[in-house]
């Protein structure tokens, strides 16, 4: 399976042709119709056809506009196609346009059948599994960066991205708060998911051949002391997904090299597990957030869950208040991180007596047990609007309610 990454020239032969086609829909005034079929890959070349009357349609009117010498950037924007392959299309559909159905007007496909959901890591990856989990028949697209898997979203090559924020023994996946802030997507569910690390090498290699074990940071810090109880006190490498070291040793025949991932991933990798269920804890448990380019309908006849990002110029004094709103009403809040502010860092402040005191400037991100379809929710953001310079609603979505089950997993 292709992985997309971020490489010039894979990012014009992967977001190429549909971003251009994107902009030859957007110009037609369609994009929405156009690129958003809820079906699934058969209709895949009805969503081609149609963009190709679209872009037909484009190229002509440009040519109307700038002679016949016109751009024909919206006809090289069907996968390939050139104009001549777009004429007879254009012969036959051009007076009939397509009556809009309900189903062009759906927001998304339907739940999880043929949903492509977009993820960091290579197959075998727990991100992998979190968006089975999620969308149980989806098609999941790997991706070698976060920063891809939001972007294939934003570019309608995927419909959802999955990504990790937070673990119970390794914490917050800082960076992943940061890449929360700097797109527009929004939040439309959750997957807690259970890990159960492996110690994988190649066959016939014993743990006490291992110079170095490596994974993703996350991965390393949830076994630190299973590994030191192994007696594997080597060195320890992060890599930028689980699975992704597995493949790595496979791939270069790494004799001295260990990879902490998935029992799937030693599966697909061809490598031995060498010790099973490694993590620090039983319990350890990884919460995935499902992204979308549009916010779900929030809802009251399940539990919801809502998150949210606030700053205020004046600093950290402006907690204790935002607090008190979701207290008066009675509102659960789930969690609480604060990250330093992206575009202000610091905070200077000159006393002429003392001299010059350097505050940290904090972003705060708030997840609480309410959908946004609640009064007592839409009151305690418009306390918390009146307090702070800055806030957005990351998403209202349903909580994961899934029984608990920690000892068996991924
Ligand atoms: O690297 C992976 O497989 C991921 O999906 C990220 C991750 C790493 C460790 C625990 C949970 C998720």
């Amino acid at each position: 399976m292709k992985t997309l990454n971020p490489s010039p020239s894979s990012l014009s032969s992967v977001f190429g042709v549909k971003s251009s086609s994107h902009r030859a829909a957007s110009r037609a005034g369609m994009v929405s119709y156009c690129l958003h079929n809820p079906n699934s890959g058969h209709l895949r070349a009805g969503w081609q056809s149609s963009c190709a009357i679209l872009a037909s349609k484009v190229a002509s009117s440009q040519q109307q506009e700038h002679g016949k010498g016109g751009s024909l950037d919206a006809t090289a924007a069907v996968n390939g196609m050139d104009t001549m392959d777009l004429v007879p299309i254009e012969i036959a559909h051009a007076n009939l346009p397509k009556a809009l159905t309900i189903a062009d007007l759906s927001p998304s496909p339907a739940h999880g059948a043929s949903l492509r959901v977009a993820y960091q890591g290579v197959p075998g990856a727990y991100s992998e599994a979190a968006a089975g989990k999620a969308y149980p028949s989806c098609e999941a697209i790997p991706c070698d960066q976060f920063e891809i898997a939001f972007q294939a979203v934003e570019l309608w090559i995927a419909d959802r991205a999955v990504l990790p924020v937070e673990n119970s023994l390794g914490g917050s996946i800082h960076r992943n708060y940061d890449l929360l802030l700097r797109h527009r997507l929004h939040i439309v569910g959750e997957v807690q998911l259970p890990v159960h690390h492996c110690l994988l090498a190649l066959p016939g290699v014993r743990k006490e051949f291992l110079t170095r074990v490596i994974s993703h940071p996350q991965a390393l810090s949830q076994c630190e002391h299973t590994l030191t109880k192994l007696g594997l006190n080597v060195a320890r490498e992060g890599v930028s997904d689980t699975a992704g070291a597995a493949e790595y040793i496979a791939a270069n025949k790494l004799q001295t090299t260990g990879a902490i991932a998935s029992a799937r991933a030693a599966e697909l990798y061809g490598l031995n597990v060498l010790a099973d269920g490694i993590q620090d804890d039983l319990s350890n448990v990884t919460r995935f957030v499902m992204l979308a380019r549009e916010p779900i309908i929030p809802r009251v006849d399940r539990p919801f869950k809502t998150s949210i990002v606030f700053a205020h110029e004046k600093g950290t004094s402006v907690l204790f208040k935002v607090l008190s709103a979701f207290a008066f009403r009675n509102i659960n809040l789930t969690k609480i991180e604060s990250r330093p502010h992206l575009n202000r860092p610091i905070r200077v402040v000159d006393d002429a007596n003392v001299g010059t005191a350097k505050h940290f400037e904090y972003m705060f991100y708030i997840d609480f047990e309410a959908s946004m379809a609640e009064v007592r929710a839409q009151n305690a953001l418009a306390e918390v609007q009146e307090f702070t310079s800055f806030l957005r609603v990351l998403g209202s979505y349903p909580m994961d309610m899934t029984p608990w089950s920690p000892s068996r997993a991924e």
